[in-house]
């Protein structure tokens, strides 16, 4: 296995909003190893994105983070690297239609990208663009480099949103819920896209998704989160034959039916909590099936749950021998 291209390291992102502190991000770690398909997946609010862009270094006041380190390739970002290492993570956005700037044609704003990153302009810069929109499965690039974004599917619009993440010749390519606003076959068709690109450019990916069948098909890991903490992490397919965390097993209860894409079972009853305070229980513990007292005045702690083999771990009293929450179940 090769070294991580990136590792997180107990990372902290605090807002602080006239009325409280929201720790978004409350002490997160996971890496990344080169060529890898990492993936990062829990419901609204838990998270996902402020580690997206904490990563990025785009937190924005009234956030910023308070603790933690982003190794990328042996440098810790937060101490101030992004600059450096500017152009070699970039992300994709969910939505093509706000990524994009109407009022310019697709090649300006991927010459526009080239410009920033590689330097280059005029022919050069356009040739490279058509490449670029080549590579990302566009055909008749060079005809489509002149068009505008209107111009195109919604599916196309987010092939030129990976063609302009991929003109800085990124390592590590984030993708934020990159094909939530598309169709589903529009949908597969991207995930294979972003497969291709891993496989022949040895893109690293992270991959952030609500929904675990994203997870199944586009993943090689995945780390679970929750009210701003990382409650398991597993091989994407030891997380689904063997899932720890009770959390992790009603996500995967609710994947929407193959047959029909809007019949979905139920979701999960309630709402993540916004984390206020720092954490002295778990914060599944209010709609979780198998909690017992101990969970509303313990913090888990993180235990390997794996066979030795594969790293596997779960933030759960049930895998802490301390504790026995089936003998002392609480009344519902
Ligand atoms: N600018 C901000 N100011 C205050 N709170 C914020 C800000 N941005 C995010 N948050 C809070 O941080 C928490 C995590 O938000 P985040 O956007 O990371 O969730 P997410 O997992 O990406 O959800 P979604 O699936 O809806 O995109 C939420 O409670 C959110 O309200
Ligand atoms: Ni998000």
């Amino acid at each position: 296995m090769s070294d991580p291209l990136l590792e997180v390291r107990n990372l902290r992102t605090v807002f602080h909003t006239e009325r409280e502190a929201i720790h978004a991000v409350d002490g997160v770690s996971f890496d990344i190893r080169e060529g890898e398909s990492v993936g990062l997946v829990g419901e609204s609010g838990s998270g996902k994105s402020v580690t997206a862009r904490s990563i990025l270094g785009l937190v924005e006041r009234p956030g910023s983070i308070e603790n933690g380190e982003i190794v990328f390739r042996g440098e810790d970002l937060t101490e101030d690297n992004w600059e450096r290492h500017r152009g070699d993570i970039s992300i994709v956005f969910q939505n093509p239609g706000t990524s994009l700037n109407p009022v310019y044609t697709v090649g300006n704003q991927i010459k526009e990208a080239l410009k920033i990153h590689e330097g280059l302009r005029g022919k050069e810069a356009t040739e490279r663009a058509i490449e670029l929109l080549e590579a990302v499965g566009i055909p008749d690039a060079g005809i489509r480099v002149e068009e505008y974004p209107h111009q195109l599917s919604g599916g196309m619009q987010q092939r030129v949103v990976i063609a302009i993440a991929l003109a800085c010749d990124p390592d590590l390519l984030v993708c934020d819920e990159p094909t939530t606003a598309l169709d589903v076959t529009t949908q597969a068709q991207i995930l294979d896209l972003l497969e291709d690109l891993r496989r022949e450019e040895n893109l690293s990916l992270l991959f952030i998704t609500h929904d675990m069948g994203v997870i199944e098909e586009a993943t090689d890991r995945v780390n679970v989160i929750y009210a701003g903490e990382i409650v398991e992490t597993a091989p994407t397919e030891q997380l689904f034959d063997e899932p720890a965390h009770p959390y992790t097993r009603a996500l995967l209860e609710s994947i929407p039916g193959q047959v029909d894409p809007d019949e979905r079972l139920p979701t999960i009853e309630g709402e993540v909590p916004t984390p206020t305070e720092p954490a002295t229980d778990c914060r599944f513990a209010d709609r979780c099936p198998a909690a017992g007292p101990a969970c509303r005045n313990t913090h888990p702690d993180t235990m390997d749950v794996g066979d030795g083999d594969t790293e596997h771990t779960a933030a759960c009293l049930l895998h802490d021998g301390r504790y026995h929450l089936e003998e002392d179940p609480v009344e519902q």
